[in-house]
């Protein structure tokens, strides 16, 4: 090494230099060997770091490829998919087609059905003996006090009343009457608006309904078009569904139709009335300070020869709770008059009226309502065309949401109108049973003479008399547009169990 050092400098170096210079060469020597060793040991390292790196570009390559594949599936798949759905939609479509075609087909058979049924139907109902019949002290006369330990009145069948007919002197005789249905003393209200429900349907099918309780006087007529009576209260509730009468259970029936319609294409208004002494006062009219009170109101013929009563409240009412609450109002003004045969009787005819204004395009006018006369006849009645406003000025309904005057008239729209009656009679009385004198003997002298008025009408339009006489009394004008075209009228002929003279009305 030392040598080799000497060689490299010519030989001019001395000892120590030579030292100097060995031991560097030395130390050269030993770092260009860890060099050598540190670059062997990072070219492996960067053998490694590419192997690796080749490893796991594959891993991700493939990776890569499983998702483009499995993106390329899934493509696929969205792709039938989107066949699927859109033959789906296809099919939806084609069978709600086919579900509007059925339901007009059925709408027309349903209307058919109740037209087969007969326009006008009695059905009887028989009241059950109560305890206040029997009760001590209920001052009633003799003749009722006989007949009160037998039983008067049956139903023989489903269709048949069985009465017994007494008269002093003479030897009792049975006659039957014969009804499209007779309800006996323990049949439900439940089973009583089963029958009336299927007028509903018609009702927003373009007709119109009317529902009558006729009978005399505690044969039951408010209990089944209203419901129970307490003692002084008036307020019917929602709350015992089971006794409840004709009129909420309809409401609630007609909103509960209306709700599987499209919203907004239908509104409903009220309006309260009652014809006493043959006057039609307006139970619902407000004074100044919102407070309910009966005003006298008149029945007038349009030019279009309909009846109109002007001014005449009409409440918009988006609920069958509202509707009760009007109801309830209106109630409290009805005039009562206790008689001898019944505490609370009722001196007027009660007229609840619920307007159902419909909203159609003009171009469905003619398929909305299948059958071919009712949408003629709605051709007629139809009262404007939007955005003509057309409430009157009692309406309180132009801030509700559901009032049509809010839509968009984006299409022709017409509105059409139909009326649901709903009417507790007052009783009709024999005046030597129900012991009334003075003023109640008048008024009792106006029932039995607006009832007879309303017999005869009856009698002409199922006779198809070419005259139907329905000016002879305010309740006959009133319920002429109801009773008049394209109707139904369902009575209930309500008698209590010893009734002997609620029957000659339908006979
Ligand atoms: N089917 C029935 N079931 C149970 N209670 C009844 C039934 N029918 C009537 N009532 C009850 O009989 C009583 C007299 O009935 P309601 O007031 O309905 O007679 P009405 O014919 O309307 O009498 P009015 O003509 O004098 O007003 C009431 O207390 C009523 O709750």
């Amino acid at each position: 090494m030392l040598a080799h050092c000497n060689y490299l400098c010519g030989g001019h170096i001395d000892s120590s230099l030579t030292g100097v210079l060995c031991l560097h060469n030395v130390f050269f020597l030993l770092t260009e060997k860890r060099l050598k060793k540190d670059l062997k040991s990072l070219r492996s390292f960067a053998l490694e770091l590419t192997k690796e790196f080749q490893h796991q570009s594959r891993t991700y390559l493939y990776q890569v490829l499983t998702a483009v594949r499995e993106i390329q599936l899934q493509n696929e798949a969205m792709q039938m998919f989107q066949i699927k759905a859109f033959d789906l939609e296809q099919s939806l479509q084609e069978v709600t087609e086919r579900y509007e075609k059925e339901k007009q087909k059925r709408r027309a058979l349903h209307n058919s059905l109740v037209e087969l049924r007969g326009n006008i139907r009695v059905h009887c109902r028989i009241r059950p003996l109560l305890p206040f019949d029997a009760a001590a002290g209920h001052s009633i006369s003799q003749d009722r006090q006989r007949n009160i330990s037998e039983k008067v009145a049956y139903a023989v069948d489903d269709e048949t009343v069985l009465v017994k007919c007494s008269r002093p002197g003479h030897a009792s005789i049975n006659k039957t009457f014969q009804f499209e249905r007779v309800y006996s003393a323990s049949e439900s209200q439940d089973i009583v608006f089963a029958d009336v429900a299927p007028l509903l349907t018609s009702l927003l099918d373009g007709y119109n309904v009317c529902i009558m309780a006729y009978g005399q006087t505690g044969s039951g007529k408010t209990y089944t078009m209203l419901g129970p009576q307490l003692e002084e209260n008036f307020a019917f509730s929602l709350e015992d569904e089971s006794e409840l009468g004709i009129i909420p259970r309809a409401t609630q029936e007609v909103f509960r139709l209306i709700s599987e319609k499209p919203p907004g294409s239908y509104w409903v208004e009220v309006s309260v009335v009652e014809v006493y002494n043959n006057e039609i006062f307006d139970l619902l009219a407000k004074d100044s300070c919102g407070k309910v009170f009966g005003v006298k109101r008149d029945v007038v013929t349009t030019r279009e020869g309909k009846n109109d009563v002007p001014l005449l409240t009409h409440e918009t009412v988006e609920n069958a709770s509202e509707f009760l609450h009007l109801v309830n109002k209106g109630l409290q003004l009805r005039a009562s008059h206790p008689t001898l045969v019944h505490a609370h009787s009722s001196r007027s005819h009660l007229v609840v009226t619920l307007t159902i204004t419909t909203i159609v395009s003009e171009d469905n006018l003619g398929t909305s309502w299948e059958d071919e006369q009712t949408s003629q006849r709605l051709n007629k009645e139809v009262f404007c065309t939007f955005p003509q406003k057309t409430r009157d000025s009692k309406s309180t309904s132009s801030s509700r949401a559901s009032s049509p005057a809010q839509l968009e008239a984006t299409e022709k729209l017409k509105q059409v109108k139909t009326r649901l009656q709903l009417v507790d009679l007052a009783g009709s009385e024999c005046v030597g049973m129900s012991g009334v004198t003075g003023a109640a003997l008048r008024e009792t002298s106006f029932i039995n003479r607006s009832l007879s008025a309303l017999a005869d009408v009856l009698g002409a339009i199922a006779e198809q008399r070419s005259h139907v006489p329905y000016r002879n009394s305010k309740l006959t004008r009133l319920l002429q547009d109801s009773v008049g075209e394209r109707f139904f009228c369902l009575f209930f002929n309500n008698i209590d169990f010893f009734s002997q003279s609620s029957t000659s009305f339908v006979v």
